[in-house]
């Protein structure tokens, strides 16, 4: 058997086509969505990931402002922003690129962001809202995957949904949706005694471990849908994700590539929010 590819880039282009039409009809009313991203720190993967975020804003007709700020910045400084970002009627989304360097308590600076224009969703609130089901802003990278899952007709009702990875941005939040969906969710992470006998029972298998090429075939059951969430740099400068492609897309039914994947579908979501976040600024001031 081989895994049927679930070309994440082919869905991130029709969505993000849909989100440029909203995004034209809220600038023709006079409200164009804008999102604020700020870097702190000069980790060249964090750097690749904003050009890219900013790259997408540009394509989908949203206004990007990007804030740059030297490793050793000041929390203060970066507080101050937030605090200006967040009275500017004008911007929409503020999105503070993870993770901070030390000096940094990241739930402070989190919390700092108006719940309103957190358009990644890891402001405690939208957690909070998210886990109660509520209508909130939902984090990217899960909420892409949802959208492929949903996409791709996987059946989540009634499903094993198997989630490796426990972290806040990432494998938390993945098990919240799926559980959400209706799906008997199960989360490992690396104190997990037994991984194989978990993961072998899983129809939808999300991998978030940041391990390259961690998830081998002979930890899926045949026929599950694999969703692998990792982006590693390998030593001769390529991208790899945390499953083993050739020996997973033997096994699995359906499987999403690295890069090409999640990736694409992560930025497109962050799109989506800061229009949704502008259209309910638009509804606001009656536009
Ligand atoms: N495509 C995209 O848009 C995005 C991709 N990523 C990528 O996804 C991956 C995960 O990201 P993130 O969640 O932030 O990473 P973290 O490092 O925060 O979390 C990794 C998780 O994997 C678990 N883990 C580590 N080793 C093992 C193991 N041997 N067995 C089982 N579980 C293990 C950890 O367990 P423990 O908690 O016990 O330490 C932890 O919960 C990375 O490759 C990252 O680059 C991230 C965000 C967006
Ligand atoms: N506040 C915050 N929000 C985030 O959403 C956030 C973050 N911090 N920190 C880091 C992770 C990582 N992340 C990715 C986004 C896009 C790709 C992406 O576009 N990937 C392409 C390839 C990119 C490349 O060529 O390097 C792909 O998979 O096809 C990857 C990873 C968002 N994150």
């Amino acid at each position: 058997m081989t895994a049927r590819i679930i070309d994440g880039k082919a869905l991130a282009e029709r969505v993000r086509g849909e989100i440029a039409a909203r995004a034209a009809g809220l600038a023709a009313r006079g409200e164009q969505p804008c999102l604020a991203v700020l870097l702190i720190g000069s980790d060249p993967a964090s750097a690749v990931y904003v050009r890219n975020k900013v790259a997408g804003c540009e394509k989908a007709g949203i206004r990007s402002l990007r804030f740059d700020y030297p490793a050793d910045a000041a929390p203060e400084v970066v507080m101050a922003k937030l605090a200006e970002l967040n009275a500017d009627p004008a911007v929409h989304g503020i999105l503070v690129q993870l993770p901070l360097p030390l000096q940094f308590d990241e739930a402070a600076v989190l919390e700092a962001i108006s719940v309103e224009k957190d358009v990644d969703g890891f402001h405690a609130e939208n957690v909070g809202r998210l886990s109660q089901n509520q209508e909130a802003f939902i984090p990217c990278t899960p909420h892409g995957v949802m959208k492929m899952l949903e996409s791709e007709h996987v059946p989540l009702s009634g499903a094993e949904a198997v989630v490796i990875g426990r972290s806040n941005i990432v494998g938390k939040p993945m098990a919240m949706l799926l559980t959400n969906a209706g799906a008997t969710v199960t989360v490992c992470h690396s104190k997990t005694r037994d991984l194989a006998f978990h993961t072998r029972r899983a129809d939808v298998l999300v991998a978030a471990v940041g391990k390259p090429r961690f998830v081998t075939g002979d930890l899926i059951k045949p026929g599950a849908t694999v969703i692998d969430v990792g982006i590693n740099r390998l030593p001769d400068g390529k991208l790899c994700g945390d499953v083993d492609f050739d020996s997973a897309a033997a096994v699995a039914g359906a499987i999403t590539p690295v890069p090409g994947g999640v990736g694409p579908m992560t930025i497109t979501m962050l799109l989506e929010n800061t229009v949704i976040s502008a259209e309910r600024a638009a509804r606001r001031k009656g536009l």
